[in-house]
């Protein structure tokens, strides 16, 4: 429940990751953040969304641990793994790096803690399910900015995360690769269990699989589930209404009684990649139903906009 205030946030709640209580941040003398409280529990997907300097990086890195707030103070669970995909990384290039020796370097998780995933998810089922074995004898240095958007996520999950952190995670990755990688990060975070703290300018493509969307501009401007912070006016000030083409509507599937009911096209993808689906003409956030035909059997299915 990211827009609790700090006096609803119980750290007790056996599932509670992490809490941050009234945080504020200047940068000589700037403010930059403004009264931020938020809770992330697991399981939960938490999307952070906002202009450009609205404060989201530093959110993060207080959040993490790697910037003291001015004010205000975070919880973090004891013994909370954080899996961390920064927006990106500088990497010496006269550094003799393969990406596998790069891997290697991730710090081992320690076997027991308080937390448990429902899973564990070992690094030879991240490398194939990131198609990652091609890469691993290639120079850091000279992978493409979408293979290496690939490598940093491998690199969070080979920590065994009770939290993965993404900065931007589909940064320079292409239309395609986006979609599958927020599909990809659905399916393991469903399957292993972990809360998922993102931040993304994707809005039409991560917004399905998100519980909680956090819309931050110095202060949270609103928060909540995606249907209704899309329809808050803080949103529509900040970003337009949802343009014809991109909207993102939840869907709402029962197999047992499967009907369309809007009448618009309907694609069925492999199970794997059974997350989303591209509907003809949405304007709006609606609920999606399926055709008696359909075979979806995953409430995870969701709908793609087909242009
Ligand atoms: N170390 C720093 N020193 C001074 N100002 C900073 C520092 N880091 C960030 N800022 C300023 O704080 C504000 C918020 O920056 P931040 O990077 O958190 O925004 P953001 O929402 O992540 O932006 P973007 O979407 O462009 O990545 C910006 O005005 C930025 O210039």
């Amino acid at each position: 429940m990211p827009s609790a205030s700090a006096d609803s946030i119980t750290q007790s709640a056996t599932n509670l990751l992490l809490a941050a209580h009234h945080l504020r941040h200047h940068f000589a003398g700037q403010t930059v953040l403004e009264d931020i409280s938020l809770e992330l529990h697991q399981g939960e997907v938490i999307t952070l969304i906002g202009p450009n300097g609205a404060g989201k990086s530093t959110l993060l890195k207080i959040l993490l641990g790697l910037l003291t707030p001015s004010e205000g103070s975070v919880w973090r669970r004891p013994e909370l793994r954080i899996g961390f995909m920064p927006q990106k990384i500088q990497i010496d290039p006269t550094l003799p790096m393969t990406v596998r020796r790069f891997l290697d370097l991730a710090r081992k998780p320690s076997q027991k803690t308080g937390i448990a995933n429902k899973t564990i998810l070992s690094r030879e089922q991240i490398l194939q399910d990131l198609n990652m074995n091609l890469l691993l004898d290639k120079p850091i240095q000279k992978i493409s900015g979408g293979e290496m958007q690939r490598v940093l996520l491998a690199r969070a999950l080979y920590t065994q995360p009770h939290l993965l952190v993404l900065d931007e995670p589909v940064q320079g990755v292409d239309i395609q690769g986006q979609s599958e990688l927020y599909q990809y990060l659905n399916q393991i975070r469903l399957r292993h269990g972990f809360g998922i703290l993102m931040v993304s300018h994707d809005l039409h493509i991560v917004m399905k699989h998100t519980d909680q969307v956090l819309c931050l501009n110095k202060h949270l401007c609103c928060s909540g589930p995606p249907l209704e912070v899309s329809q808050s006016p803080d949103f529509i000030t900040l970003f337009g209404a949802q343009e014809p083409g991109i909207a993102v509507y939840e869907h709402h599937h029962n197999p047992q009684q499967c009907e369309h009911s809007h009448g618009e096209s309907h694609i069925h993808l492999p199970a794997e990649q059974r997350f989303t689906h591209r509907a003809s003409k949405p304007k709006t956030f609606g609920t999606h139903a399926h055709d008696a035909d359909c075979n979806c059997d995953t409430d995870t299915d969701a709908p793609l906009n087909k242009s």
